[in-house]
């Protein structure tokens, strides 16, 4: 795919080691720089905006190490962010499972585990299906052409993650733009920590409300429920839940669709042999990699690191795309192949933190990409490729908007 809009990120430390290879040579492949590295330098030393030095794991066998090593820390209110000056306020800790070790996260995340098996996802397929044919209607029923992310790829996810909740979904405005504020790289500190504040003064007054009168949702059960969990983690829960639970299926759906109309023998494959619906997603997941500036963990003691001796309390980041993307790994990476039997990616991440929503995400994505692509014939994009705007500037990878047409 021909270059897109030049990655506006803001570019990182001053310090002696590099910052964070950004710039993408084609829109769908990583940082070039990054299979460099991963090939002569699997880790390697890397600078932070906030002036520390840390490092960068490429390699998919050390990141999955990583993640498993319960002598790094996920949490990244002491960690360096590698694209942003500050990360999270102590006060943003209540429920917020992405930053707490054991015991802590141990507990919370028994209490939500049963609320997110497969077989319960696939219970929601039904409801899921008459959620995107209600989109696919609309969508014909304007006509070509259409804008997808506004249409379809955002509004669905972010309907199943309300109704799964219990979130009042006439407030997706609101949220939707502090969750764009907070994931963008272009706001200042300010601006995020003011949405965080905002959508944590939100959930408490939702969490308030469902105290006196709860509902069927997630939030009101666990309100019901026999647990101790107090309103500030209900809060933390609720707020990461419906920010996590949107933004990345929603870009998945956009990219993936993008990806999918730049390869049209892919395209034919999955369209031809609908039982390979949950291979295309898997490869999918693989091949775009969405969270594109890796996880961070945090050494809790001194360890040696693929023969590198990585200090207490460096940062280190774990590039999921370049993990995605390893030969040593993967027959053909930087090919797409939709048929590609399953291969152990970390795109959902890997270890007690691997995403909690991954099963959600999964059905969304089979039911979405499958109903799109029968319900809109001869879909095409609208715009020429080089056009379509890319989320360079936003730590969820994705397009910012995809203009398409079909035929009628
Ligand atoms: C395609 C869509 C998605 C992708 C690519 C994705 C990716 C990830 C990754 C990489 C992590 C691990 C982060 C780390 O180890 O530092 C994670 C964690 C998490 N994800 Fe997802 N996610 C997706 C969808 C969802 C959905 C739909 C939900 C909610 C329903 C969700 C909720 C969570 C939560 C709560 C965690 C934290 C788990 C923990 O710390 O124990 N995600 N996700």
């Amino acid at each position: 795919m021909p270059p897109a809009t030049a990655a506006p990120v803001p570019s990182a430390t001053p310090a002696g080691a590099p910052a964070l290879p950004l710039r993408r040579d084609d829109p769908l492949d990583p940082p070039p720089a990054l299979g460099l590295l991963r090939e002569e330098t699997p880790i390697s030393r890397l600078a932070f905006p906030d002036g520390a030095e840390g490092w960068l794991l490429t390699r998919h066998e050390d990141v999955r190490a990583i993640l498993a090593d319960n002598r790094f820390s996920a949490d990244r209110i002491t960690a360096s962010s590698p694209v942003r000056r500050v990360t999270f306020k102590p006060e943003d800790r209540p429920g917020l499972l992405l930053t707490m070790d054991p015991p802590d996260h141990t507990r919370l995340r028994r209490l939500l585990t049963p609320y997110f098996t497969t077989r319960r996802m696939q219970a929601l397929a039904p409801r899921i299906e008459g959620i995107v044919d209600e989109h696919l209607d609309a969508l014909r029923a304007a006509g070509p052409p259409a804008d997808l992310v506004p249409a379809f790829t955002l509004p669905i996810p972010s309907l199943v993650i309300c109704e799964l909740l219990g979130v009042p979904y006439e407030d997706r405005a609101r949220f939707h733009a502090w969750a764009a504020t907070a994931l963008s790289l272009t706001t200042t500190d300010e601006e995020v920590f003011a949405a965080r504040d905002a959508l944590t003064g939100y959930m408490r007054e939702l969490v308030d409300a469902k105290r006196r009168d709860p509902d069927d949702g997630l939030l009101g059960v666990l309100i019901r429920g026999d647990n101790d969990l107090t309103d500030a983690e209900l809060g933390g829960i609720g707020r990461l839940l419906l920010i996590a639970g949107h933004e990345t299926t929603a870009n998945m759906l956009s990219l993936g669709t993008l990806t999918f109309l730049n390869h049209p023998d892919q395209l034919a494959a999955f369209r031809a042999d609908p039982g390979i619906a949950d291979r295309a997603v898997e490869e999918l997941l693989r091949y775009l990699t969405i969270i594109q500036f890796g996880t961070t963990r945090v050494a809790l003691e001194d360890a040696d690191v693929h023969g590198r001796r990585v200090r207490r309390g460096e940062t280190l980041v774990l590039s999921l795309p370049a993990a995605n993307r390893d030969p040593a790994h993967f027959d053909r990476p930087d090919e797409l192949d939709v048929t590609r039997p399953p291969s152990q990616h970390v795109a959902f991440g890997h270890g007690i933190h691997q995403c909690l929503g991954q099963q959600l995400a999964r059905v969304e994505m089979r039911i979405a990409f499958t109903r799109l692509f029968e319900g809109l014939p001869g879909l095409r994009l609208a715009v020429p490729a080089d056009e379509v705007p890319m989320r360079h500037d936003m730590a969820i990878y994705g397009v910012h908007r995809l203009p398409v047409a079909w035929e009628e």
